[in-house]
């Protein structure tokens, strides 16, 4: 029982450090690439995805406000509003060629004296102050910058969201006559924020500062107002009362972390939102450590069993090792008295006859003293062979000490085995023992048979008594007591 504990010590101490070291390196390398990947995203990843949209942004914002510089600055322009803007199909056909020359959406110009707004469709509609929808133009003669950009929805084209260059015209000696400029459309900034989408599974869109989503990219799906959508309302107003600097910012989703990085542009007058899920980045990450854990898992059985293995194994041959006699590789006393006992017990459940024999070889002391020591053993080796070939695999031989043998025979009564023992006792005193000089060795026997309800102790103190008795009688005989009827 205290061997058993031992082992199960040993062995829960390997299993603990095992799992220990295992479980120290693999989530250590875990908590490592989750910070890597953290890193990755809120210092690089985001902002840089911001940087590039927004230089994107800006180097398509420079042609049309480069067409909106060289319309305003154009002779013919400010020469035919100066001269009273006498015939419509000379401005409407310059403003045509603009528009499909340089590939705008549209093109248009508002006179400040006539507030007449031309387009390449012709005379729009005349601006007023008291129209919202006209108030940029009020706000383009009051500028101090010559031009702006400004998103609306064009009138001219079905309201369609459109991003102007207005650009203010002056007249020869710098007073505002007008506003000219082009209109692009937001399907070229669409299909960008489409194709970063697709190529870094980020969600990126643009917000209004009344927190409205202006412009997704086609998978984004993304409609209405931040405010009102699970997750993004706990960041909302952080991405709409923000400064200029890029923002990042982090919220939670159905159980997910989405990193975001927030900025305003202010060509556009609008923000700039680009979302990473930092979860299912992590996902593989989570993956490789439940696959680092199974294994660690295996190898730590696999080393458990080896050690029990070789633990078993090594504990085996000690018992062996204990239990049997080096010289004649029998049984030893102490093993045979265990073997007898399990014997003895067995027999209440199948009662049977067991009888013993007890041998003792003769004048062994005089082989010794003749031939050495060495011969002795070489007699005792030879007799415990002799032994062995005589006695069935359910018979117990062993050892007892010295120059005496025991052999319990099992479901054999008195009578067969004095027939046993008789025919051993001549079959020693006849074997060529392999000594230098031919020496006749014998032996003598006690037999009896196991009585019920017998002590051990009682069994072989009469087992010995009769080996006394053939011993002090003669010598080389076998003597035997017969079970009381
Ligand atoms: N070579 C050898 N001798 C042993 C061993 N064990 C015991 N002996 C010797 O066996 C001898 C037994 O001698 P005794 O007990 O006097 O008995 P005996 O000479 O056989 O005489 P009886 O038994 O009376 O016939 C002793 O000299 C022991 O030293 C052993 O393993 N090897």
């Amino acid at each position: 029982m205290k061997v058993f504990s031992e082992r199960l010590h040993l062995l829960i101490l390997v299993a603990s450090l095992l799992v220990l070291g295992f479980l120290t390196t693999s989530l250590a390398s875990y908590w490592v690439s989750r910070d890597e990947i953290h890193h990755g995203i809120v210092k690089n990843a985001l902002p840089m995805t911001g940087d590039n949209i927004y230089s994107e942004i800006q180097k398509d914002m420079l042609r049309p406000v480069f067409i909106s510089s060289q319309m305003a600055h154009d002779t013919f322009v400010r020469d035919w509003m100066l001269k009273g803007e006498q015939d419509t199909s000379q401005i409407v056909r310059y403003l045509t060629e603009v528009k499909e020359k340089n590939g705008t959406f549209t093109s248009f110009l508002v006179s400040d004296k006539t507030h007449r707004y031309y387009h390449p469709g012709g005379v729009l509609k005349e601006v007023r102050e008291s129209d919202v929808r006209d108030a940029w133009f009020f706000r383009v003669r009051a500028m101090k910058t010559p031009f702006e950009t400004n998103v609306d929805a064009d009138m001219a084209h079905r309201d369609r969201m459109t991003i102007f260059i207005n650009h203010q015209v002056l007249d020869f000696q710098g007073q505002f006559i007008g506003a000219i400029g082009v209109g692009v459309t937001l399907d070229t900034m669409a299909q960008l924020l489409k194709s970063y989408e697709q190529r870094f599974g980020r969600r990126i869109y643009f917000v209004n500062p009344r927190g409205e989503v202006v412009l997704t990219a086609q998978k984004t799906q993304l409609r209405g107002s931040i405010r009102d959508h699970l997750g993004l309302n706990q960041v909302a107003a952080q991405i709409i009362n923000q400064d200029t600097k890029p923002t990042q910012l982090s919220y939670q989703l159905n159980g997910q972390e989405i990193q975001l990085n927030s900025r305003f542009i202010p060509e556009l007058g609008w923000y700039l939102i680009v979302e990473q899920n930092e979860t299912e980045i992590l996902r593989p990450v989570q993956r490789i450590l439940l696959i680092n854990l199974a294994i660690s898992a295996l190898i730590t059985l696999l080393v458990l069993a080896v050690a029990l293995y070789s633990i078993n194994r090594t504990q085996c041959q000690l018992e062996q090792l204990a239990s049997t006699d080096a010289l004649t590789q029998l049984p030893n006393r102490q093993a045979f008295e265990v073997v007898l006992q399990q014997k003895l017990n067995e027999l209440a459940r199948r009662p049977r006859a067991i009888s013993g024999v007890f041998m003792d070889i003769d004048w062994f002391k005089q082989i010794n003293d003749q031939f050495g020591h060495a011969q002795g053993d070489a007699v005792l080796q030879e007799f415990a062979q002799l032994l062995r070939h005589q006695s069935r695999a359910s018979d117990v031989v062993a050892r007892w000490g010295g120059e005496e043998f025991i052999l319990i025979l099992d479901d054999c009564d008195l009578d067969n085995a004095v027939e046993l023992a008789e025919k051993l006792r001549q079959t020693v005193e006849q074997h060529p023992f392999q000594l230098p000089r031919q020496t006749g060795i014998t032996i003598s026997v006690g037999v009896t048979q196991w009585q019920e309800q017998e002590s051990s102790a009682d069994f072989f103190q009469r087992l010995d008594d009769l080996l006394y008795q053939a011993k002090t009688t003669g010598r080389n005989q076998v003597v035997h007591q017969r079970k009381p009827e």
